[in-house]
């Protein structure tokens, strides 16, 4: 996925992975993973979550990355934050105390970026990204985040030959393959939401199939 289809989706508001509430799955798992309090998490392509909020205010540090300044921007003016705004490196960075949005491509972040992140937390960020994408994704990630690193990744699963992404399709075969060899990666849930999501109903689906993994880096 080019970053223009990312900048026009922001732009139109054509969003429709933005979430009102915060994810249950984050609520109900994250706090299984024993993270210290003040921890830092990464959050990659994270959009305008909710959860952003919602791990800071359980006391995470949280690090978000995301390409369209409009995200990053409506984030903060819902929260009603008033960021400090600095450039560091190829990155914009809005922040308030100990949340950081950082305003640019995640593949620009490094090892040293990321040194202190023990918590890691994708949802809609592997399955936004097209196959060779999602290899290269996954690669970078198990190349910047430390040894320990603990979180979660959100995904889904349904017939790609119905529908094109995004969100992609992403099968237990995929994630274990992309993560297994430098990640210990356990699935926790994996509930059918079909019902629950009438784009991918009228698409004639029979299955979509919402994965729960958690991740600790090897
Ligand atoms: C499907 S959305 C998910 C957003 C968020 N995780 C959520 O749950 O609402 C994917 C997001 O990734 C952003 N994105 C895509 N490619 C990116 C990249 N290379 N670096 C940073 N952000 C990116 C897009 O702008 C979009 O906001």
């Amino acid at each position: 996925m080019h970053e223009d289809f990312w900048q026009a989706r922001w732009a139109r508001d054509e969003i429709g992975f933005h979430q009102a509430q915060v994810n249950p799955y984050l609520s109900r798992h994250w706090p299984t993973l024993g993270l210290a309090p003040g921890s830092r998490v990464l959050v990659p392509l994270c959009g305008k979550s909710l959860d952003l909020a919602w791990l800071a205010g359980q006391g995470f540090a949280v690090l978000g990355v995301e390409l369209a300044e409009k995200a990053v921007r409506d984030f903060f003016d819902e929260q009603r934050l008033i960021p400090q705004v600095d450039s560091q490196g190829v990155f914009r960075v809005y922040r308030v105390g100990s949340l950081e949005i950082r305003c640019g491509d995640f593949f620009a972040l490094s090892a040293a970026d990321v040194a202190d992140c023990r918590g890691l937390y994708d949802r809609a960020a592997l399955i936004a990204l097209p196959t060779e994408m999602r290899e290269r994704y996954a690669a970078h990630l198990s190349a910047i985040l430390p040894s320990g690193c603990r979180g979660l990744l959100v995904c889904l699963d349904y017939d790609q030959t119905r529908m094109g992404g995004p969100p992609f399709a992403v099968d237990d075969h995929e994630v274990r393959r992309l993560l297994g060899t430098d990640w210990q990666v356990r699935l926790l849930e994996a509930p059918d939401v079909l019902r629950e999501n009438w784009k991918f109903l009228q698409r004639g689906l029979d299955r979509l199939e919402e994965r729960v993994y958690r991740l600790e880096r090897r």
